[in-house]
């Protein structure tokens, strides 16, 4: 397995919010994480890279453990990860945020240039000397993504990459997540759009409340739509 959670429990001050979450990525899989507003998607994300002080429970990447570590040092092993507000380095153009983003090649894994995510979003090769604050949001969230692949990851996190996206740009990005899924990453995304999800997942996990309440295939998912109505905005 890519990446495997189990007994996560999170908490931010007093309030408990994830309940003994868990979950596996297998290599070169895309999981979706799906499941309403405030179901708990985005912390899951972040206390996998460890930017959730109060949280235990394990969480391996390539077969290491990692629930002690750094976020630092876990991106540095290769697990990206896109928040879910487009921290774009506003006052740097989009040649000079894929410069920032930029870590050596890793064995095994492909390496990214920015002529290859000009390639994966064009519409980023046509403002290369933009700065990122001048953007629209769905070109940040593309910069974003380009920015973390610059990293060469093997896996991404990808928190809800199609909200706020107008239709035309979502086909693009479910069209460049797939691009990398051929390139072999593993990808996780969370979303609350299911037809999102089903555009490029092989499987699908929904939390609710912070506990997980399904796992299967997209078909599967697809044959239960009582599942789908109780914990999903429809
Ligand atoms: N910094 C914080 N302090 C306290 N509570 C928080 C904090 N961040 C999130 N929460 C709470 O944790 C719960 C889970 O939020 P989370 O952002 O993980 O949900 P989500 O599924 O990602 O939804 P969204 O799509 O709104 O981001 C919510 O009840 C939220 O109010």
């Amino acid at each position: 397995m890519k990446l495997e959670v189990s007994g996560l429990n999170s908490h931010y001050g007093p309030a408990h919010i994830l309940f003994d979450v868990g979950f596996e990525v297998g290599a070169g899989e895309v999981v979706a994480l799906l499941g309403r507003n405030g179901a708990g998607k985005s912390t899951t994300f972040r206390s996998i890279v460890g930017l959730v002080s109060q949280r235990t429970g394990q969480i391996r990447f390539e077969g290491e453990d990692v629930s002690r570590l750094p976020t630092y040092d876990i991106v540095r092993r290769g697990l990206g990860y896109v928040p879910e507000d487009r921290r774009v380095f506003t006052e740097l153009t989009v040649e000079e945020n894929f410069v920032v983003g930029r870590q050596p090649a890793r064995p095994g894994v492909a390496t990214w240039t920015p002529e290859r995510i000009y390639e994966l979003f064009p519409n980023l090769g046509e403002m290369r000397k933009r700065p990122g604050g001048q953007m629209s949001g769905g070109e940040q969230q593309m910069l974003t993504i380009g920015r973390t692949l610059m990293g060469n990851p093997s896996l991404v996190l990808l928190d809800e990459p199609s909200e706020g996206l107008a239709p035309k740009i979502v086909e693009q990005m479910a069209d460049a997540i797939l691009t990398m899924k051929r390139e072999g990453l593993s990808i996780v995304i969370s979303e609350q759009n299911l037809h999102f999800a089903k555009l490029i997942s092989d499987r699908a996990y929904i939390i609710e409340k912070g506990r997980m309440r399904f796992s299967g295939t997209m078909a599967e998912l697809e044959a239960n739509p009582e599942i789908r109505d109780a914990y999903l905005a429809v």
